[in-house]
């Protein structure tokens, strides 16, 4: 029975009659009939349910499983207009190209604040109520330094944390170095006081290594921290300038070479693979399997925008990464939790269920996380409490 389904953090709470607790923790631990009590927002305690200590109020999670929140660590959420009949020959043969970012830029100019905003929390609505607590979501449609600068402030009151993508693509008209010109500067600093992170799209059709270097020593030097979107369309350089920049994340990773993987191996770059983009672009699915097993950090992240992964579902993420990509479940769960909160680097207060960590849990309507992948496409999130407050 469920006591609590409040607006407002309770003091305490206690979640009693966890049938099966997948942690994330150090150990990996999965705990069966468990209990964990959460005091102002944070895990205070985790034990066996018959041992749990008493709180202000209580809810009974009747035997179903409880996992982390997803940390999604890349999306695209600042968008308006629609690009079906994109995909739509996409499936009947057309290839994807960086060029379609300059329909969604005309699309989302055209959008007042307003409009934009409620955009925005309807997605993030989306995405919570699939279980995701902690939400990454970058700039890039705007593509002027007006522009850019307002998405920058609309994301920041929806996201947890934002990231500037000036660098997505030379608008179309514009002059490539002066466009650059422009992000490393103007844009730049338009947007500063509103993100934490800075990307850019090192592919063939938007920006090229120099060109992508510069860009990310700007930013780095701003203060920012650093992020690729590399090797997605074709083998290129994006992993290794990741690498090379210290990067916290290369997002995509498609087309790698042995080089590709022992330097993201060696390194402290998180790999994130996004399985619903490579579907819906018909690319081949990104080699998680050998990413892991060559010792590299993988995230799983949804990469949710209007041209090539319209979706902010983790789970399906998930499913398709233990069902196409041979992660086992444990594997999936903790590249879509911590494997995300490391792409972040948010890991010391997200994406494992350890004492003193944000309450940030997602509880699934099945006895076992297996359901997620055994279950594909099934509405699983039965509950998600987000900083200890029942937010789903
Ligand atoms: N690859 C670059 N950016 C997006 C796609 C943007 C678009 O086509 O609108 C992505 O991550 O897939
Ligand atoms: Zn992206």
């Amino acid at each position: 029975m469920t006591r609590t389904h409040a607006s407002t953090s309770p003091a305490s709470t206690v979640i009693t009659g966890i049938g099966e607790l997948t942690t994330v923790d150090t150990e990996h631990r999965v705990l069966h009939d468990a209990a964990v009590v959460i005091d102002d927002g944070r895990i205070a305690w985790i034990g066996p349910s018959a041992q749990a200590p008493a709180a202000d109020t209580s809810y009974d999670a009747e035997g179903r499983a409880v996992l982390p929140g997803w940390v999604d660590s890349h999306t695209h959420l600042v968008f308006a207009g629609d690009r079906g009949a994109e995909f739509e020959a996409r499936m009947a043969g057309q290839q994807y190209s960086a060029g379609g970012i300059g329909v969604t830029m005309s699309a989302t100019r055209e959008t007042d604040d307003a409009v934009l905003a409620s955009l925005l929390a309807a997605r993030v609505g989306d995405a919570r109520r699939g279980g995701t607590t902690f939400l990454e979501t970058k700039t890039g449609y705007g593509l002027s330094v007006e522009e850019e600068q307002r998405h920058a402030r609309l994301a920041e009151q929806a996201a947890d944390v934002v990231t500037f993508l000036g660098a997505h693509l030379v608008p179309p008209g514009a002059d490539a170095d002066e466009y650059l010109d422009l992000v490393c500067g103007p844009m730049l600093e338009a947007v500063a006081e509103h993100v934490q992170w800075a990307d850019v799209f090192c592919e063939r059709g938007a920006f090229d290594v120099d060109a992508s270097r510069r860009v990310l020593q700007a930013c780095r030097d701003a203060g920012l921290g650093l992020r690729v979107h590399g090797n997605q369309l074709g083998p290129g350089p994006g992993v290794k300038l990741a690498v090379e920049m210290g990067a916290a994340s290369v997002d995509h990773v498609n087309h790698l070479d042995d080089a590709d993987v022992a330097a993201l191996a060696d390194s402290e770059t998180v790999a994130t693979c996004l399985p619903a983009c490579d579907l819906s672009t018909r690319q081949p699915l990104a080699p998680g399997r050998r990413l892991l097993d060559a010792g590299a950090e993988v995230a799983l992240a949804s990469n949710c925008n209007p041209g090539t992964s319209y979706t902010t579902a983790m789970g399906f993420c998930v499913a398709t990464a233990v069902l196409q990509m041979e992660l086992t479940l444990k594997e999936a769960l903790r590249a879509a939790t911590m494997g995300g909160a490391r792409a972040l680097r948010v890991e010391d207060e997200v994406g494992s269920v350890e004492v003193g960590k944000r309450a940030d849990l997602h509880v699934l309507d099945a006895p076992a996380a297996i359901h997620l992948a055994y279950r594909p496409g099934m509405p699983l999130t039965h509950a998600v409490f987000k900083d200890g407050r029942r937010e789903v």
